[in-house]
């Protein structure tokens, strides 16, 4: 269907004043109530006859040229300012000055809604709108996007449509090119970050922007964060802002590739590490100990929530479990991170901990509150993320296998399934502080309910789930909404006991 953009032209025989032009502030000021009164259209405009004078263009009100729709006082002052001298005065309002609503609801026929908004990716270098057109306005779908992309151009550059549903396991939708440049690659801004990515090849809901800081806002610098289905970073790059030092994953390679782009770009590239694997496997290697790492006595006293603890110096060691050995990709500017496996990731050769020390907190949620253990580090690396990180946890120190402090898991179609990634994952001799938060998204219908989803997790962790907060994100369908499941991890569900022993046992070199 093609855009006759003549169509849209309204002619308007409208009355104008013809008045010198140092007396046009004080006429309209008169005027006041009387003046042509449209979006965008400014009634002062010049006189093509004389460049001395303007033209005051008069409300669609007044329909005599005497004048006689004005008050008498207003006429009376005007008299006294200078000689009135009326004439008619025609305007057009084009397809330029309409809005793209009212132009849609003109083309498209009667009963059909107008398609009122579209998710727009916006800022300095390139816009994306977003529309996901189907059924009855299919057919309209070019049309469609031409307005919204003359209605919106410069900011808006590309108009694309999503096509069918998503089905693929990187959850990106595929997208048609309307109109405007191929080009998917944008940039998008929430709150402090900056996030580049290549619209049609990873996974971005813009939508998702409150919930990100939501749960950001419960992190404290210095924590560790584990993002296992982290996409480019939305949750990774603020964490990280924050001074919290992030272990993030993904499946999809391309989201991995912008997550190191956006972690330099926002300048926290030494607080994040990122990877690219299945989340069970991730999750389960990073919290495995090394080899290098288990204690020679089995006995090690366990420690509690309340007691203090201290972490030891990292020592930078030759993978030596090659079942170890994973994808791993370090954010870090230095290649030599692209390391052997996980616990080699979050080695960094020049720090130096002082003194480490584990202190609680709270963080406050709508409907509970959360504990938090915080281990904290006294560093005295000098490098420049110490700048940033201002008393969060220096790099070099940390051993996930010791101690996370939240897990971040978005991917609500199955990210309950994933839950039981954490049965028997965390050995307790080894483990510092408080279990973890963890924060599993979720879709909830109309026909289930909220104990449906907890008795879910629960069966995946194989553990019940003591006082879990569920926090409504958004509606996503009318008869489906996405909530965050927050709980921590219970003992129950996540220690396991002989491990290291039976490791040791088998390896038979200790
Ligand atoms: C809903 S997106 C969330 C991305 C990001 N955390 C956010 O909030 O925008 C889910 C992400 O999980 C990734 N993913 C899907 N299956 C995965 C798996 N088995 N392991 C790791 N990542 C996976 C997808 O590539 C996608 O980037």
């Amino acid at each position: 269907m093609l855009l006759d953009e003549s169509k849209f032209d309204l002619q308007l025989k409208l009355w104008a004043l013809r008045i010198p032009s140092q007396l046009c502030k004080v006429a309209s000021r008169i005027l006041n109530g009387y003046l042509l009164d449209k979006p965008r259209v400014k009634p002062i405009t010049e006189d093509p006859t004389c460049e001395t004078n303007r033209y005051i263009i008069l409300s669609e009100r007044i329909k005599n040229p005497d004048l006689s729709d004005i008050p008498e006082d207003k006429r009376d002052e005007l008299k006294v300012l200078c000689k009135i001298e009326v004439v008619p005065y025609s305007l057009t309002l084009g397809y330029s000055y309409w809005s793209a609503d009212h132009v849609l609801k003109q083309i498209l026929p009667d009963g059909v809604e107008v398609p009122s908004s579209f998710e727009t990716i916006t800022f300095s270098l390139c816009h994306i709108a977003h529309l996901n057109i189907t059924g009855e306005l299919l057919p309209y779908k070019d049309v469609i996007a031409k307005v919204i992309y003359d209605k919106n151009y410069p900011r808006i550059k590309t108009v694309v449509n999503k096509v069918g549903t998503i089905t693929n396991e990187f959850r990106v939708p595929k997208f048609e090119i309307l109109v405007g440049k191929d080009d998917m690659v944008t940039e998008v801004k929430q709150y402090r970050a900056t996030f580049k990515l290549d619209y049609s090849l990873v996974y971005w809901n813009s939508r998702l922007e409150h919930e990100h800081m939501r749960l950001v806002s419960q992190f404290r610098p210095g924590q560790i964060i584990c993002d296992m289905f982290s996409g480019v970073g939305p949750f990774a790059i603020p964490a990280a802002q924050k001074g919290c030092l992030v272990y993030a994953n993904d499946l999809n390679p391309d989201s991995i590739r912008y997550l190191k782009i956006n972690a330099k770009i926002n300048k926290v590239d030494d607080n994040i590490w990122a990877y690219n694997m299945d989340a069970r496997k991730f999750i389960s290697q990073l919290m495995e100990v090394p080899v290098h790492e288990i204690l020679p006595e089995p006995d090690v006293p366990v420690l509690k929530a309340t007691e203090e603890c201290s972490i030891q110096a990292n020592v930078q060691t030759e993978s030596q479990n090659g079942g170890l050995t994973v994808e791993a990709i370090g954010v870090h500017s230095d290649d030599s991170s692209n390391m052997d496996g996980i616990e080699g990731s979050c080695t960094v050769a020049d720090d130096t901990v002082a003194a480490v020390k584990k202190h609680s907190g709270s963080c406050e949620e709508e409907n509970g509150t959360y504990d938090n253990a915080t281990v904290s580090v006294v560093g005295r690396r000098k490098d420049r993320m110490n700048k940033r990180m201002r008393g969060s946890e220096s790099s070099s120190n940390i051993k996930p296998w010791e101690h996370v402090d939240h897990v971040i898991m978005n991917l609500p179609a199955s990210a309950i399934q994933f839950l039981d990634a954490f049965r028997g994952l965390i050995q307790r001799k080894y483990w510092k502080g408080s279990l973890p938060w963890i924060h599993c998204y979720c879709f909830i219908r109309a026909n289930e309910t909220n104990e449906m989803i907890i008795s879910e997790a629960e069966t995946a962790l194989n553990a019940s789930i003591q006082e879990p907060i569920l926090h409504r994100v958004r509606d996503v369908a009318p008869n489906k909404a996405m909530f965050c499941l927050s709980f921590r991890l219970s003992e129950e569900a996540c220690f396991k006991e002989d491990a290291t022993k039976s490791l040791l046992d088998s390896s038979g070199d200790l």
